[in-house]
């Protein structure tokens, strides 16, 4: 390790020893690895993210989603540690720390009974912060969702998966894509859905249903995707379905109150699910409305 820079370690296909599957991300599996130079077990636990070349995927496509991770530093994004190559350099890995509780989805619901409204708000705020300072190198994520968001510790979320970021351009306020792929469209705003557009405040709008999932404990029962299929009809197929959720959102249609989500946290995803993105609040604007409602919720229960 020592020929290659610090910042991007170099880590030898031969010693990445896998071990148990982690998950799947956009572009690539993600699998328990334990790089083991030393051959005796005393090597660290590793996150790898292996390529999956499809039509989707390309070498170049994961090379900007290690690009994109290897210069973020945030205590709420997942941290990058480097690459592997194998096959000569003819495929790629990258080695992220292995964050040991999860999704957040699974956390949810293996914790359901004691994640108080107070932890919950603040996992908020940290997927917040974490977005916010992603805004301030002029990225869109473009898959907020709570899939992508992984718990460090009981009381330490992590945002997860940069395969979809995009850089704005320094000229522009937003960023339109050419090849929408399989898009997660109940997490679009409708700008994204209509034309493409993603900015930081289609983050936003993902945010907004980030909180929905969390206040429904990721329950597979009230997922967005669920709620919106049997709002537009399960008879709908195919490409419509864009076309119908574009059509209940312009009709005013949102995501229902999350059983026992107090009125203030609905409140705010309204405010992230304005139809019009200028409409909606930034992340700071955001972040501070939710301490403000964690330090409300403190005095409360010491009244
Ligand atoms: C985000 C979508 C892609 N993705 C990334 C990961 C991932 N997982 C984990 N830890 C993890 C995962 C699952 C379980 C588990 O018990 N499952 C039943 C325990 C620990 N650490 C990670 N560091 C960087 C990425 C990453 C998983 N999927």
């Amino acid at each position: 390790l020592s020929s290659v820079p610090h910042n991007q370690a170099l880590f030898e296909e031969r010693h990445l020893r896998y071990i148990s599957p982690l998950g799947k991300g956009n572009f690539g599996n993600v699998e328990l690895c334990r790089y083991d130079p030393l051959g005796d077990n005393t090597g660290e636990l590793v996150a790898v993210k292996r390529l999956q070349p499809n039509k989707q995927s390309t070498l170049d496509d994961f090379q900007k989603e290690v690009n994109t991770l290897s210069v973020l530093h945030c205590d709420y994004i997942v941290k990058y540690r480097g690459v592997c190559y194998s096959m000569g350099r003819l495929s790629m890995s990258l080695v992220m720390e292995y964050l040991p509780h999860g999704s957040l989805i699974g956390y949810m619901d293996n914790n359901r009974h004691n994640i108080s409204t107070r932890l919950m708000l603040l996992f908020a705020s940290q997927i917040c912060k974490g977005m916010e300072y992603l805004q301030t190198l002029r990225y869109v994520h473009r898959d907020l969702a709570a899939r992508n968001i992984l718990v460090a510790s009981d009381s330490l979320v992590k945002i997860a998966d940069f395969g979809l970021t995009k850089v704005i351009p320094f000229d522009k306020e937003y960023y339109r894509v050419t090849h929408p792929g399989e898009s997660p469209i109940f997490w679009y705003a409708p700008e994204s859905i209509n034309e493409s557009i993603f900015s930081h405040k289609s983050d936003v709008w993902s945010f907004g249903v980030v909180l929905h999932e969390l206040f429904s404990y990721c329950d597979i029962n009230c997922n967005p995707k669920r709620l919106f299929m049997q709002e537009i009809g399960h008879s709908v197929q195919g490409t419509s379905i864009s076309m119908h959720l574009a059509n209940i959102l312009k009709n005013n249609w949102r995501l229902p109150v999350p059983p026992a989500c107090p009125p203030k946290v609905y409140s705010l995803m309204k405010q992230c699910w304005k139809y019009n993105f200028d409409e909606r609040p930034c992340f700071t604007t955001l972040g501070n409305q939710i301490e403000t409602i964690i330090q409300d919720d403190r005095e409360n229960a010491k009244g």
